[in-house]
Order: structure tokens, then sequence, then C-alpha cells
């Protein structure tokens, strides 16, 4: 029945979506567009593209229509795309279990679901998702990651693991003789973030060696083999087949398992943070699910993190300088010393505004939706609609962060523009941007994210300065963005 209604719709050009302002229509063929505003075999590795492809030709007076556009055809549901900040805090604030509330569309995650399984906390959707976040609610939350027994033991293992990894850098530098060494940082700091994961936090024991060499790239083969998985399922399979790359396939689901079962290891003793996983797992697997989205997330996350804040920083040399005079004489980064650490804070803030990690949110519409924008806008989303939370493009919306409201154009990194924001009382609370999410699926894992980020960040500037090899640094995107020059930069020892 719906199918019919879509097919009419469709071919008398009804728009679907009802209420004080409407979302205009993109079509299938158009011309000027950088691609097809879709995924597909030829594009899927530029999604940013297909993202752009949706606004090109969005030439409306009316600003609503020109950042809310749908895709109609083939007797579907809608596909709609939004790039406005008010419209997504809307969706995010509407998700949930509750009837009628927004899901989230796994549809973009079916690749990822096959090598982590279906009941994490990032894939499932309803009871289960529920569940899930119940049982992370507390070890990762602020309550207890911020306590200060907690907090200390974390941030001294974080520390230690950082600076050991830079000393072999600095050691490396020294020997050269040469002023500078030229690095893609992503590839150095890919194995801390794994090694803060599993043997501080999860108090597992993996040499890093190991991580490097296997895990790693490991990881970021299977991630990789995810999302063309999910593009396009079918000719991934003959492709491994003619190829032989199942046997590499095997081997690095493998390693996925292995590095499972050494997160798990120290559940037994509560070692790490396994004392505040507290109650019985009903769910073994459901367990085991998510400790396998926390390795190649929580990966692929705090290093886009890491990587674009030094990416920023690289070219802005005064700042970085302003940066170290500011956190030179902090050896521990205890909340207090954190919170007066204000400008790698607003540096941090700002790089997740301007390259947001999770550069898109999937959600579905479960029912006929009404969604209240403001006091006086509300806009009906339909049943079915499949629905992209433009996040890269809405974090640098001209209107909502731009000049006019934080002294600053939004497409520019300046971290002072939260001290403008703040001084007319404007705190992220009430001005979003959406780096970590937003309402009941907000990322459980922000505060140990944004620990393990700042101190890696500030360690390495305490150790170097650095400058970009590249004038401009263009977004790579797969599950994240990352700069697309595995971040280089020229480092040079203080
Ligand atoms: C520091 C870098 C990180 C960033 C920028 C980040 C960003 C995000 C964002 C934006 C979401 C919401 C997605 C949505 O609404 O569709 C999310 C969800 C999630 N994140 Fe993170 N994340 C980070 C680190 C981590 C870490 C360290 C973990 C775990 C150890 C983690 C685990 C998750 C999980 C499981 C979800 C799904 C939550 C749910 O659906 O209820 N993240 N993350």
């Amino acid at each position: 029945m719906s199918f019919l209604k879509n097919i009419w719709q469709q071919l008398l050009g009804i728009n679907p979506f009802k209420g004080d302002m409407l979302p205009s229509r993109v079509y299938v063929f158009e011309r000027g567009r950088p691609c097809l505003p879709f995924p597909h075999l030829l594009n899927y590795k530029t999604p940013l593209s297909i993202f752009d492809a949706f606004y090109t030709n969005a030439k409306s007076a009316d600003l609503f229509e020109r950042d809310n556009r749908y895709l109609y055809v083939m007797g579907m549901p809608p596909v709609f795309i939004t790039r406005d900040p008010a419209v997504i805090k809307a969706i995010l604030l509407a998700t949930g279990d509750k009837p009628g509330q927004f899901d989230r569309d796994t549809a973009p995650m079916k690749g990822i679901a096959q090598a982590t399984g279906v009941n994490s906390l990032l894939y499932a959707n309803g009871k289960v998702w529920r569940k899930q976040k119940q049982m992370s609610a507390r070890p990762f939350g602020k309550g207890t990651l911020f306590q200060p027994e907690e907090f200390h033991e974390f941030e001294k293992t974080f520390r230690k693991t950082i600076e050991e990894r830079l000393i072999v850098l600095r050691d490396a530098q020294e020997i050269s003789k040469q002023k500078f060494t030229r690095v893609e940082i992503e590839q150095e700091i890919q194995p801390i973030m794994l090694e803060m994961l599993v043997n501080n936090f999860f108090g597992g024991s993996v040499e890093y060696k190991e991580l490097r060499e296997r895990y790693v790239p490991a990881l970021l083969s299977l991630i990789d083999y995810m999302i063309t998985n999910t593009v396009a399922p079918n000719l991934s399979a003959i492709h491994q087949f003619v190829t032989g790359k199942h046997v590499a396939v095997q081997q690095w689901r493998e390693a996925l398992e292995d590095l499972t079962d050494i997160a798990l290891a120290g559940r037994g003793e509560k070692a790490g943070h396994w004392k505040n996983f507290i109650g019985d797992i009903e769910d073994e697997e459901a367990l085991r699910s998510n400790i396998r989205v926390f390795l190649a997330g929580a990966l692929e996350a705090t290093t886009s993190f890491a990587t674009w804040t030094l990416s920023h920083l690289s070219r802005q040399p005064e700042l970085q300088e302003l940066v170290y005079s500011e956190i030179k004489d902090i050896n521990v980064y205890d909340p207090e010393s954190l919170t007066e650490a204000k400008l790698l804070n607003h540096c941090l803030n700002e790089t997740l505004r301007l390259t947001p990690s999770l550069y898109f949110f999937p959600r579905k519409a479960t029912a006929d939706t009404w969604l209240k924008l403001d006091d006086t806008r509300k806009i009906m989303i339909p049943k079915g609609t499949t629905i992209r939370l433009d996040i890269w493009n809405a974090n640098r919306n001209e209107f909502f962060l731009g000049k006019h409201i934080s002294g600053y154009p939004a497409d520019s990194f300046v971290p002072a523009r939260w001290d403008v924001l703040a001084s007319e009382g404007i705190s992220r609370k009430n001005l979003t941007h959406f780096g970590f999410g937003l309402g009941a699926r907000v990322c459980p894992g922000q505060f140990l994210g944004q620990l393990e980020v700042g101190l890696v960040v500030g360690a390495f500037i305490k150790v170097f300065k650095f400058k970009a090899v590249n004038n401009v640094t263009g977004a790579r995107a797969g599950v994240t963005t990352k700069p697309d020059d595995g971040t280089l930069i020229d480092i040079e020892l203080r």
C-alpha cells in the first residue's frame, strides 16, 4: 500500500513531508553534481562528495530548503538528508526505544555488524540496545571515570604509555642528528590509542610491537573491508573468492577475536576498569560484541580526533606555542589541571566541531513523526524515511555557528570562538555541535576518549614543535574522517 502511495506521490511530485516548512527534492539524475547522490562502487570512498551531491543544486532562497533535502524514487520511502542543526538536534532528542521514536538505521553498519555481532550497543535498537546502554552507563560515565582514585590510576598509566612511545620518537629524532623528522603521525597514534584501551583501560596485556604489527593493521583492514562489504556485499564476496582475499579476512577476524580475549581476560580478577562493570552479564555474546565495537570504534574515533587536532595545530605555530605555555608546567592531568588548560580544551572542542570524527549519523523514522524545531516551527517526517544527519556540514553551518554568532567564520579553525561564545553566555550545552552526538544515543566513550586524546595531544606538544608538510589537507572519510595525508608533519624537538 505504501509502495503505491510512494509511487503516486513521486510521479506527481507531491512532497511527502508536512509542516511549516518543507525539505526540497533532489533527483537521481541532475547536472553539475560531483557524483550520484547515493553510494555505489565508484563513489563509496568519497562519502562527503555524496552529501555535497545533495546540496549542489539547492538554490532556493529559503535556507531551510537549502539545508534539508530529500530523494524520492522507485516506490521507496524518502531518503532525507539534513545539515540543519535545529533539525538534527530535534531528531537526536527524539531517538530512542520508546514507541514512535527514531531508531538508528543499521543499514550503513551491516558490514560492521558481521564482524562485531548484532547485539552491540552501536548496532542494536529497542530492548537489546537499552540493556547494553544500562550495562555501560556506569563504567563509562563521567561520575565513575572522573572519581579521583579512578582518574589518577588511568591518568598515570595512560601518561606512562604515551611517554614511553614518545621517547622512542624523540630518540629517533636525536640519533638522526637532523633538525626535523618527517612523520605520518597517524601511524604512531593508532597503536598508542589501542594500547591505552586494551592494556590500561581493560587491564589486558599485549606487547606494543604486536599491537603495531599485527592488531592495528588487522583492525584497519577489517574496517575497510566491512565498509566495502556494506556497499556491495555480493561483489565483495566474488572479489574475495577470485583473489583469495578470504584467507586474509579470516586472519583479520581472528586478530579481532584474540584482542577481544585479551581485553576480557582481566575480567575475572577485576583488572583495569572491569571492577566498574557490576552485575551479572546475562548475555556473554552481547558483551563480546560490545568489546569488539569498543576496540574497533575507539581505535578509529580517538585516532581521528587526535590526528585532526594535531593537523590543525600544525598549521598554526603561534597557537601551538600558546598551548605549550599553558601546559608546560602541568605534569598531572587531573580534572582540575584539565579544566585549567582552557586553550587546549578549546582546541579539542573546536577540532570536533570543524572536523567531527563521526561525520554522519544514520536514523530511521519508525512512525509518522512530528518534530518541533522551536516555538513556532514544526515538521512531519513520514514513517520509513531513511535519515542521514550530515554532521560534517552542520557543524560548519555559517548561519548557526558563523561570524555573527561566534565572531569567526564557521569553516575556519579558531579555538578563540569558544571564548567569544562564553562571553555571550553561550556554551556547548545550548549551542550544539554534534562531535559526541546528543540524546539517548550519545557516545558512551566521550569522557574516556576526551581524556585519552587530551593526554596524547598535550604530551606531544610538550616534547615537539611540529609543522604541516602540505599547505592544505583534505578529509578522508570511512567509518570516521581523518586528514587525508596521514597527518604528515615535520617534528622538531623542543
Ligand atoms: C574520542 C573520540 C570519540 C568520538 C569523537 C566519538 C563519537 C561518537 C558519536 C558522535 C556517537 C553517536 C553516534 C550516533 O548518534 O549515531 C558515538 C556513539 C558511540 N560511541 Fe563514540 N566516540 C569516541 C570514542 C569512543 C570510545 C572511546 C568508545 C568506547 C570505548 C566509544 C563507543 C561508542 C559506542 C558504543 C557508541 C554507540 C552508542 C549508542 O548507540 O547508544 N566511542 N560516538
